[in-house]
């Protein structure tokens, strides 16, 4: 393998003369493992990645699979698939389904789906309660010994918003290393309606306002509830400064928390409401330019830890209405690495290992995933997304392996990096 690192750390390889000052390079596959050249023969797949960057295959902490339940939206089969296209070899799929996945059955049978449809690991997640309703806890125990293993547990799309159920929750997800995620809106500061970033645009639009403080509160209420259980807390998809300060301080005090943000919050500001088109509607809302910003320096420094997609997908029917009775969210696991590279590579916020940190080996960390962010290393599985960091496109939302078209990012010129990825020694995208 004539390759070299980047030199800013190992988890990175990039491959090729143009840019590492290498020769041409071949990674090499065997058994579903990255295979030394000495084991060249008939069984060994050589990938040609002369003049790209590979990083080690993508992993989405917050994707929603809609399968069960709403097949119009999204399955298994095609939410994998764009996960494929955007470089991901594994996404923890939301419990948020019809019915919840909030049974070990229920566990096992997503994870069985996965297996038979995939084009991307498939983890469930485990609700937090039983069918999201925020009063008793879901099999927390069972699913975490089911064949699904669930470390990840989530109420995504509502908020535990309870206090006690969610110490409770955090006391006995400790016993086997889990992780609880919390969707950080407090009901009754940010109730349903609300979505719009409460300011001044919410007052010129005339839509319901969501408060900074409805996501800050409830995260400084569940970092202290982390401290006292010392038990695992994620913040699914942080959107506002705030959040950022309370997370910096819980951090500071040694808390176990760790924090997502995603790509539209990194790019795009509630500016994009003024047209009312649901496209932009999403839960958290889109915010100010400043907590844009303040998002960036957070994923920078390490105080977020990882970006998840939050990958949303709706039937049009659900989304083309006015905008205060359209669905929240929008899909975004094909253009996730497009909107980091232009958001923080291309400015020279994080680099290619940092990519890798916060896109792959972050996350499987957080999701107690053996396999999947490894080193691109001899021996490893073979997880690997192949990018070209100079390519641009014009997003167009028609040109997709999802069934939704809720893509806040068509007609948009962005990067368009994914070449190849590869999940445990099989191609599962090749542009
Ligand atoms: N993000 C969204 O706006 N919607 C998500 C739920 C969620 O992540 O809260 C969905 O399931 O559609
Ligand atoms: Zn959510
Ligand atoms: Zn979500």
């Amino acid at each position: 393998m004539t390759s070299t690192t980047t030199g800013a750390g190992d988890d990175v390889l990039v491959v090729g003369a143009d840019l590492a000052g290498a020769g041409p390079a071949d990674l090499l596959i065997r058994d579903g493992r990255f295979a030394d050249p000495s084991e060249a023969g008939p069984d060994v797949r050589r990938v040609d990645a002369y003049g790209l960057v590979a990083l080690p295959g993508l992993v989405d902490l917050h994707t929603h699979l809609r399968e069960p339940g709403r097949e119009d939206a999204e399955t298994v089969a095609t939410g994998t698939a764009a996960a494929a296209r955007g470089g991901f070899t594994a996404v923890l799929a939301m419990a948020n389904t019809s019915p919840v996945t909030d049974t070990a059955e229920a566990a096992e049978h997503l994870l069985e789906a996965g297996r038979t449809h995939g084009s991307a690991q498939v983890v469930p997640v485990g609700a937090v309660s039983k069918d999201l309703a925020g009063e008793e806890l879901a099999e927390l125990g069972l699913m975490a010994r089911s064949a699904a293993r669930t470390r990840f547990f989530s109420d995504d799309g509502r908020c535990v918003a309870d206090g006690r159920l969610m110490r409770r929750a955090l006391e006995y997800v400790r016993a086997f290393d889990g992780v609880v995620a919390q969707h950080a809106q407090d009901p009754r500061l940010a109730g349903r309606e609300a979505c719009c970033d409460e300011g001044p645009v919410s007052g010129r639009l005339g839509l319901p306002g969501w408060p900074a403080v409805a996501e800050a509160g409830i995260v400084a209420r569940d970092v202290q509830l982390a401290e006292l259980t010392r038990s695992r807390l994620h913040v699914c998809h942080v959107s506002t400064a705030e959040t950022v300060d309370v997370l910096r301080w819980a951090k500071g005090r040694g808390v176990p928390v760790t924090a997502e943000v995603t790509p539209h919050h990194l790019l795009l500001t509630v500016d994009e409401l003024v047209g009312y088109d649901p496209t932009y509607k999403v839960n958290p809302p889109l915010r100010s330019a400043e907590d844009v910003a303040a998002l960036r320096d957070a994923l920078t420094d390490g105080t977020i830890d990882a970006v998840a997609t939050d990958h949303a997908p709706h039937a049009r029917h659900d989304k083309e209405h006015a905008f205060v009775d359209a669905a929240f969210g929008m899909v975004g696991l094909e253009t996730a690495l497009a909107v980091v590279v232009e958001t923080m590579v291309r400015p020279g916020a994080l680099g290619w290992s940092g990519v890798a940190t916060r896109m792959s080996s972050v996350p499987a960390h957080i999701a107690r995933l053996g396999g999947q962010g490894r080193p691109l290393a001899v021996g490893e599985p073979a997880n690997l997304t192949l990018v070209d960091p100079e390519r641009r496109a014009v997003v167009d939302r028609a040109d997709t392996a999802s069934l939704s078209r809720n893509n806040p990012w068509h007609g948009r010129d962005l990067p368009d990096p994914v070449v190849a990825t590869w999940w445990a020694g099989r191609p599962t995208y090749a542009r």
